[in-house]
């Protein structure tokens, strides 16, 4: 059964086609990574399942429910998170505040309750806190709480970025080139991190990924796109061996397949 359903979902700027008809889904309890060359439209697939772009046509359901028309924090609410291509963390707010401001979203208490800080908000603020220290510690980060998050080294950011992320309790999660920038040590991590949050915490990953070594050990499904249109699904082993996915890397990385 698929928890992620893409059908027919296209979308175009200025008469220039970007998606072209892309049918798509990540079944339950998967690590599935989308890969395709530079400008294929990895991206802008992550944008229409978020809510922060509108396709011109298609449909996108979480579960059998429908988010094309949600906003951006209803697609949060109902269980889809990410992390960005470039890391986006609040600057001048601690690593802390960061996560718990993955939260917000989620939050019940009203403006009243806030501006007379009623017991029902103190109550929450309190839970929020406790989520954020959980998911810090889930990804490693048992210290350093208090320190302002873009100071941290990038791979720690990159963590932070995920605790955020975790906070919102996804079904979810897409990753928009987690290992971009990190050591070979720091992809050890990843994959393990990523890993653990599937099977410890029952979260669907879906990748961007262009370190296709890393993709061909972690994923279960691999999805590619070409020009906005998706060429091809399968196992990584069926992947790496499609020639019509050779044929879109070829003159674009030298061994982009390790092949
Ligand atoms: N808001 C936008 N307005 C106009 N064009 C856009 C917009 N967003 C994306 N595009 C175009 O859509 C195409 C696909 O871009 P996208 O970033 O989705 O590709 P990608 O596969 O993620 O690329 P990369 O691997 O380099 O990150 C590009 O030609 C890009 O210029």
């Amino acid at each position: 059964m698929s928890l992620l359903d893409l059908k027919g979902v296209s979308l175009s700027f200025a008469g220039s086609k970007v998606l072209d008809a892309v049918d798509f889904s990540v079944p339950a309890g998967r690590i599935v990574s989308l890969i395709g060359p530079n400008g294929a439209g990895k991206t802008s697939l992550f944008n229409c399942i978020t809510g922060f772009y509108k396709p011109q046509q298609g449909s996108i359901s979480l579960d059998g429910t429908e988010t094309l028309r949600m906003k951006p924090h209803q697609v949060t609410q109902l269980g889809i998170a990410r992390t960005f291509q470039n890391v986006r963390l609040f600057r001048e707010m601690t690593v802390l505040e960061n996560v718990m401001s993955g939260q917000h979203s989620r939050t019940r208490a009203g403006i009243i309750d806030a501006i007379l800080r009623l017991p029902s908000q103190r109550r929450e603020e309190a839970e929020i806190r406790r989520i954020a220290e959980e998911c810090l510690s889930f990804v490693g980060i048992t210290e350093g709480w208090e320190r302002e998050a873009t100071t941290l080294p990038y791979g720690w950011q990159r963590r932070v970025e995920i605790a955020r992320a975790l906070a919102t309790t996804p079904r979810l999660l897409l990753l928009d080139e987690p290992a971009a920038g990190l050591t070979s040590g720091e992809k050890e991590e990843l994959i393990e991190l990523i890993r653990r949050i599937r099977n410890e915490r029952d979260i669907c990953i879906l990748l961007i990924e262009h370190d296709t070594g890393l993709v061909m050990r972690l994923s279960e499904r691999v999805s590619v796109l070409d020009h906005g249109v998706m060429i091809a699904e399968g196992t990584p082993k069926e992947i790496q061996s499609n020639q019509q996915v050779i044929e879109a890397y070829l003159g674009v990385e030298e061994d982009a397949l390790d092949l």
